[in-house]
């Protein structure tokens, strides 16, 4: 569920006056979704997204998150478009939190991607890097590495209540990781969220990216492992060969990974697990019972964490060289 702020229709009737957006035939909020509030309008001028920005999102990245989907657009990727206000700006507020518009995309998330649609996301992973080239705003990424143990020494002391072990484990991966996390990789605009739920297709065809809430300055192959993790494991646990093989040939046609990059796709990919975990973990142990926001399962990402420790060549996911 996530609609944590209530909006009523006069006080939505005011703040869309602002916009070229037509007038309002009717809204309704989006169930999906967990960082913010979403909802689907309907004017007379067609579909549209109003997101009021909750607390987890600090304000002062608006810009980052709202230019950039702008910047991303005007280079030709599929993504939503804010709308800008009849002054200018593509922020305004609404039932005191941030707000913005942005455009309807068509399409639907996919629940079951075969390897087919992870080669469509590769893809559309590096035409993001290369479109996010040039983009003026900087946002450093606080959820790598050097954010890990901050985040850890939050649920550090309660790990063990979700597994017996776990504290020990994750302490040993953390320092690993803070040692070898490489440096001199090729950095950019990176989406550092492109899990399916955040790329719609149409049939089997890509029609666009949304969220774009964690977009921030890093390692492009860092991108690359979120999206091992995220789009090339089945629901058993194991590392689907044939979608990470999809994957990274479909990243390759239009963005090659250079050698160095390659050889640290098992590192990244194990930082990129730790990421997901330490945050759900945080969620897991932290979020009061009864609160709105969908707790996921950290257990998933520990599994993922332990296969790619013992990952020891980047041909294990699927890369040909
Ligand atoms: N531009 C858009 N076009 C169509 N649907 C959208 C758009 N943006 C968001 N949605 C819908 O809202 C849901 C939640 O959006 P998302 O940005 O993932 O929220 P959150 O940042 O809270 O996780 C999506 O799963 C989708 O159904
Ligand atoms: N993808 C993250 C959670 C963030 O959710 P989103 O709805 O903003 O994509 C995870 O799976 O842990």
């Amino acid at each position: 569920m996530a609609v944590y702020t209530d909006i009523t229709e006069d006080d939505l009737s005011r703040f869309l006056a602002a916009y070229d957006a037509g007038t309002l035939l009717s809204y309704k909020g989006i169930a999906e979704g967990v960082e913010n509030s979403n909802f689907l309008l309907h004017t007379t001028k067609g579909a549209l997204i109003l997101t009021l920005y909750e607390k987890r999102v600090d304000p002062n990245d608006l810009p980052f998150f709202l230019g950039l989907m702008h910047h991303l657009a005007e280079r030709g990727l599929s993504c939503p478009l804010p709308l800008p206000r009849s002054d200018g700006a593509l922020l305004g507020e609404l039932s005191g939190r941030p707000a913005a518009v942005i455009s309807f995309l068509e399409g639907m998330w996919l629940r079951k991607p075969a390897a087919k649609h992870c080669r469509e996301v590769g893809r559309a992973l590096a035409e993001m890097h290369l479109a996010g080239e040039g983009f003026a705003i900087t946002r450093p990424n606080a959820l790598s590495v050097g954010g890990w143990r901050p985040l850890w020494e939050k649920s550090a002391a309660r790990a063990d209540e979700v597994e017996q072990g776990l504290e020990d484990e994750i302490a040993g991966e953390l320092a690993a990781l803070e040692t070898g996390w490489p440096k001199a990789l090729p950095t950019g605009v990176i989406h550092a969220d492109l899990f399916p739920d955040n790329v719609f297709f149409i049939g089997d065809e890509l029609s666009g990216l949304i969220d774009f809430y964690f977009a921030c300055n890093d390692l492009l192959a860092y991108d690359v492992a979120i999206c091992l993790n995220a789009w090339c494991f089945e629901k058993d646990g194991s590392f689907n060969l044939t979608k990470g093989m999809a994957l990274l040939a479909g990243y390759e046609s239009v963005r090659p990974l250079s050698d160095a990059e390659a050889a640290a796709l098992p590192l990244l990919s194990r930082g990129a697990a730790l990421r997901f975990f330490l945050t759900r973990l945080y969620d897991w142990l932290m979020t009061p019972p009864g609160a709105l926001v969908v707790k996921k399962d950290p257990l998933e990402y520990l599994r993922k964490s332990r296969f790619h420790r013992q990952v020891r060549n980047p041909a294990e996911y699927g890369l040909s060289r």
